[in-house]
């Protein structure tokens, strides 16, 4: 089967630095990939290039394939195309995905509403607001009524997550990324997304990109990984390959310091 995603030699760079450094690496479909690494190692602007988003300043080179479309270089017209379809983001601070002044219900609406469009389908409020139902329902959030009406500050972290990670399934992306998920909420909440994220790509059979500082976490979700330090790939393998027998020196320091956090948590010397 081919890949959902395949990335080869991308190079990220400002007119002054190079940021990310010949990376290469895939993801099949339905399969779950994680991007490991410290803060300022590459990981979100690895995944803003993805999706084509980058800051105007940083230039990319190499090839990025996502469902069959060349990334480097496309013109902005098919980078929506594939942002709306091929590709969909999850962020750090649920916030920044949602707009203050709008009811969940009609933020979640507009994405629906697009894909309903785009495919010449029934785009009537009535099949929209059946499909937000679904939505709110498939990410197992409570009161779905009154939620539809409810104003991002008026529900909890945890909920503003669940939002964001339905209007990212609205328009049925084949790739979901999520760029550290869950590193805003209380340590509950963050168990609580990483297993709705884990049932719902296995659900939809979507390939996911799991960018995270959190080994643990990531040993949760993904089945290979990739350790990037300073802008390079420094280990990829299996997660429990890599979690367990570090071959590089900067993964087993990540790996010693999630241990040693653990220990300290529970009281081990
Ligand atoms: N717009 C920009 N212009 C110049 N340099 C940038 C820009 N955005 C990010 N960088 C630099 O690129 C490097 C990689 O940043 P990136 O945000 O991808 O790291 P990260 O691994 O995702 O870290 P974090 O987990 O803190 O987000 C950092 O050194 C950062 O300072």
């Amino acid at each position: 089967m081919s890949d959902l995603l395949t990335v080869e030699g991308l190079t990220l760079a400002t007119s002054e630095t190079r940021l990310v450094e010949d990376l290469s690496f895939s993801i099949a479909p339905g399969e779950r990939f994680g991007l490991i690494g410290e803060s300022g190692s590459g990981k979100s602007l690895t995944a803003l290039a993805v999706t084509g988003l980058l800051p105007p300043a940083i230039r990319p080179s190499g090839s990025i394939r996502l469902g069959g479309t060349q990334v480097v270089g496309a013109p902005e017209r098919a980078l929506v195309r594939l942002r709306g379809d091929a590709v969909a983001t999850v962020f750090q601070e649920p916030l920044t995905a949602l707009d203050p002044l709008m009811p969940l219900g009609a933020q979640i609406a507009g994405p629906v509403r697009r894909r309903l469009r785009r495919s010449s389908s029934d785009a009537s409020r009535g099949a929209v607001r059946r499909e937000v139902m679904a939505l709110l329902e498939q990410v197992r959030l409570p009161e779905p009524e009154r939620l539809t009406r409810a104003y991002p500050h008026e529900v909890s972290g945890g909920q503003r997550q669940r939002v964001a990670i339905a209007m990212a399934l609205a328009c049925r992306p084949r790739l979901l990324i999520a760029d550290e998920p869950t590193t805003a909420l209380d340590v509950t909440t963050q168990a609580e997304i990483v297993q709705l994220i884990n049932a719902l790509v296995k659900e939809l059979g979507l390939g996911l990109l799991f960018i995270s500082h959190d080994l643990p976490v990531v040993g949760q979700v993904a089945e290979r990984v990739m350790v990037m330090q300073q802008g390079r790939a420094v280990e990829r393998g299996s997660t429990a390959r890599v979690l367990i027998e570090p071959e590089d020196a900067y993964t087993r320091r990540l790996v010693d310091a999630a241990r040693r956090f653990d220990s300290a948590l529970e009281g081990r010397p």
